[in-house]
């Protein structure tokens, strides 16, 4: 897959990277769609969490190691001792944590249960459950929706609480409002998105947007 950097709206961020792949636009294109079903808005999420995962993931550490294959010895290279950690804020998150999953099945799952106050837009904590030693692993955070930038930024916040070191955030769509107080906040953290739209309206919902993520995939509304 092609990885394409684009400028970050903000100075304080050391990478957002822009996934410009013609899959990926193709699929969320198609995931924008007010007529896709609940199932398409589903599958369509899980596809693009693989194809999100493999640039996520980038920046593991490999190691070396001597292997066998029926002809001969050779080299081959294995993730490193230092694990991953998929971190989910519910309750969206959980559509592309499945994806994730089933490309990193051995991976840690944390949970973050966080949603917008309507009003404020200030996200509200009602859940949090993390694996132990989240210190020693690499997380990546996931959400479909980075707008106004506050529940990941929260989220992260309590991350690094517990230990965390190194984060990254991948999400399906971003505001240039969210990237940049998700830069501001936490400027050592990456983030990878489909694309950064438009702005934010009045209601704090990103414009062109896909509508609400968690309503969409859940089929609450
Ligand atoms: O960047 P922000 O302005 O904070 O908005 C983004 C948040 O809003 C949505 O969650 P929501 O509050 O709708 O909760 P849900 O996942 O339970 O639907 C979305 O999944 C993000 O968590
Ligand atoms: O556009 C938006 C903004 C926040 N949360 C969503 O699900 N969609
Ligand atoms: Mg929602």
């Amino acid at each position: 897959m092609t990885a394409h950097s684009n400028a970050p709206p903000s100075a304080a961020a050391p990478s957002v990277v822009v996934l410009d792949h013609p899959l990926v636009q193709h699929k969320l294109t198609r995931l924008r769609q007010a007529t896709t079903s609940t199932a398409g808005f589903r599958r369509l999420t899980r596809e693009l969490s693989l194809l999100m995962a493999y640039e996520a993931t980038r920046d593991l550490p490999l190691e070396t190691v001597d292997i066998d294959t029926p002809l001969e010895r050779t080299q081959g290279h294995l993730l490193s001792g230092k694990k991953l950690c998929l971190v989910s804020i519910l309750r969206a998150g959980n559509g592309i944590l499945d994806g994730m999953l089933d490309l990193v099945p051995a991976a840690r799952v944390g949970h973050i249960g966080l949603f917008r106050d309507p009003t404020t837009l200030e996200p509200i904590e009602y859940y949090m459950k993390l694996p132990d030693d989240i210190g020693e692993r690499v997380c990546i955070v996931v959400d479909p929706m980075l707008a106004t930038g506050h529940s990941a930024a929260a989220a992260i916040d309590r991350l690094k609480t517990a230990g965390a070191r190194q984060i990254v955030f991948v999400c399906l769509l971003a505001a240039p409002e969210g990237v940049a107080h998700l830069a501001a906040a936490h400027p050592d953290v990456k983030i990878v998105t489909c694309a950064i739209d438009r702005e934010l309206d009045d209601h704090g919902y990103i414009r062109p947007g896909l509508g609400d993520a968690g309503d969409r995939l859940f089929g609450t509304k």
